[in-house]
Formats: C-alpha cells, structure tokens, sequence
C-alpha cells in the first residue's frame, strides 16, 4: 500500500537559520519552528534576531538569537560547535544570509565586491563546512542554500551578487554528491522577487523600480516570505524529500522563463 506522508513535522530537530532576523530567514525559521523544531537564528543585529526568537518560542519550542557575522569564519565554527553541543544534534542549516545592491560593474569597488561575495559565497562554505562537519558525524542532515536565479542566467547590475550566487549553487551540487552517501543532503531554493525590506530596499527603491520588477514575473505578483518558507520546509523535511540533492526548487512565479514578447502572454496565437 502506498504510504502518505504527514505534513512536515520538525519535532525534535534543531536548525541554524542565518539572516533569520529578516524577511525570508525569519519565514524559514518560524515555519520551521511551527513544525516543532528548535531553532537559532544567526545575524548581526541582535534586535532582529531577538525578535525571531520570541515569535519562534510561540510555538513551545527553543529558539535562540545568535549574534555572529557568516563571515568570521572562526565566529561561525565556535557558534555551531556550540549549538551542537548544547541541543546534542544539528539536523539543518538555512543559508540565507546575503547583502546585495544594484552596481552598473564598471562602478563596482573592490570593498563592494568583497562585501556581497564574503557574505553569500564564503559565508555559506563557512556555516556549511561547520554544520556539514556535525551531520556527516550523525550520518544525517539538510543544508539548503538560498540563492536567485541570476546565479545560472546572471543579470546585469548584479556581478558580485550573481557570481556569488553561482557559486554556491556549484557548493551544493558538489557537496550533494560529495555527502548523499553520508546521510546529508545540500539543496538550493531560488525565490523569485519576494516582499522584505532587504530586498526592497536593495533592489526595487522605488515604485517605477518596483513596477518594473513586477513586469518581469510571468505569475504577476510578488511572493511573501510565508510562501517561499513552505517550500524550504518541503526540502529540510526528510520524510518528504529525503530523495532530493544537489537540485534547486524555483520559487519566481516564472519568472527566470520571462515574459511574453510575441503575445500578450495570458493566451497563445498571434500577436
Ligand atoms: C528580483 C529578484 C532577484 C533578487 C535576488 C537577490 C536578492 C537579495 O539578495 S535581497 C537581500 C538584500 N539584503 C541586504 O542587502 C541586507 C544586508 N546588506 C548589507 O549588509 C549591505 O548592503 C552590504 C552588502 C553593503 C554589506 O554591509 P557592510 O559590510 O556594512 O558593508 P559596507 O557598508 O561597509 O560597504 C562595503 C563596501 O560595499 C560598498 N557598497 C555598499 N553599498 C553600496 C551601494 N549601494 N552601491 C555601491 N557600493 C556599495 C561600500 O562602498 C564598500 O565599498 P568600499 O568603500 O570600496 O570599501
Ligand atoms: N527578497 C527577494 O526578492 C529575494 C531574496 N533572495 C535571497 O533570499 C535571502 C533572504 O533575502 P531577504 O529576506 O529578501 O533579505 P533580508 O535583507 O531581509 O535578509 C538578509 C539577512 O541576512 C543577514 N545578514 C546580512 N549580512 C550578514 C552577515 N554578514 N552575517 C550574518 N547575517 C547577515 C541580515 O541580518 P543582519 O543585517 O542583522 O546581519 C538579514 O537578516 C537572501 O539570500 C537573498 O539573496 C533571492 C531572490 C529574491
């Protein structure tokens, strides 16, 4: 008989949610946390991160603010050591930290290059070289990495966030086949453009930015960070997706397929 499995269920797990101050991360954590897992959010304004933690706790879990910057990597070994230590087990680990702003490349300095590239690309070695250390050592866990989709098509104004992006999605199918054998599996998700202030503020300044970005989604609309948290949950569920590694699950309303050009892009035919 076929068996069906229940919703995802994080009862007993322990996750590291980086970013998970904000937007996305703080999506992922509390989805996380509803499921019944325990969780410490990671970033460098403790405020935020506090603020996660007293949601998260809500739900009858712990939940910890951790104060650490992904790119400090003996920062970033101390802290999971720590927290594998004190919870006795690691299951998952969300890289979503990430900086970003629009920079024609010819305008890009060398410190603004370092900054998106230290954060999004040796940030998450950092925490995933840690965190991989303690799952491969229980011969389980979930990494998932959350990147764009400009990590595959790249998109002008954003080399140092692209490449970085690019990056670590080749970190996860290299570790993906590196680590299946080993019980840990290391997945991308890409949402599309999703309402936080990060991303607002970094991307689409303005209403004519925003509109334009908006133009650009085949689906029409802008996605919430509780939308793109179900399919995180879906990919760090064992049970659900304990077959799925290396692969990026794409959450853009369509959008890296882009619109319409020979259409009005609601029916097919002519012009
Ligand atoms: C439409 C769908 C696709 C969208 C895909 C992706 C979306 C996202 O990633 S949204 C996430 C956005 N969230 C954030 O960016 C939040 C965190 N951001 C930051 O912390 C900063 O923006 C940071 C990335 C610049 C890093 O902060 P910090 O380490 O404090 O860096 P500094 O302020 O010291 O600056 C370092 C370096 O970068 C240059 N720089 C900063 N901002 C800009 C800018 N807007 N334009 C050009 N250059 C910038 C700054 O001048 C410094 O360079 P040097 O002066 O050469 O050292
Ligand atoms: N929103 C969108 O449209 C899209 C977002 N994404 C990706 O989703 C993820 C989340 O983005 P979003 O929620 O929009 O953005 P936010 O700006 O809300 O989140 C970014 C988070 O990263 C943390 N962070 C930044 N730098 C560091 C650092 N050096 N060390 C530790 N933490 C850091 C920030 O916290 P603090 O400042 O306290 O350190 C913040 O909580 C990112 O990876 C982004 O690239 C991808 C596609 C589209």
């Amino acid at each position: 008989m076929t068996a069906v499995t229940a919703p995802a269920d994080f009862a007993g797990q322990v996750a590291i949610v980086t970013g998970g101050g904000s937007g996305i991360g703080r999506a992922v954590a509390l989805r996380w946390a509803v499921g019944g897992g325990d969780v410490v959010v990671v970033g460098r304004r403790t405020g935020s991160l506090e603020e996660t933690a007293g949601l998260a706790e809500r739900y009858g879990v712990r939940a910890e603010a951790a104060a650490c910057d992904v790119r400090d990597a003996d920062a970033v070994g101390a802290l999971v050591d720590r927290v594998a230590a004190d919870h006795g087990r690691l299951d998952a680990l969300v890289n979503n930290a990430a900086g970003n702003f629009v920079s024609a490349a010819e305008d890009l300095s060398p410190g603004g290059w370092r900054a998106v590239v230290d954060i999004v690309l040796n940030g998450t070695f950092y925490c995933t070289h840690a965190a991989g250390r303690h799952m491969l050592a229980a011969g389980r866990g979930a990494v998932l990495n959350v990147i764009a989709s400009y990590a595959w098509h790249g998109h002008p104004g954003t080399v140092h966030s692209a490449a970085a992006k690019g990056g670590v999605l080749a970190m996860t199918r290299t570790l993906a086949a590196e680590w299946a054998g080993r019980g840990v599996r290391v997945n991308c998700l890409s949402p599309g453009p999703t309402e936080t202030e990060g991303a607002g503020a970094a991307l689409w300044p303005t209403d004519e930015a925003r509109q334009r970005v908006l133009a650009s989604v085949p689906a029409g609309r802008f996605t919430t960070p509780e939308e793109v948290a179900e399919s995180a949950a879906f990919l760090l569920d064992g049970r659900r997706a304990g077959y799925v590694t290396g692969d990026v699950l794409t959450v853009d309303g369509g959008q890296w397929l882009g619109r319409a050009v020979y259409t009005d892009g609601t029916r097919g035919g002519g012009a």
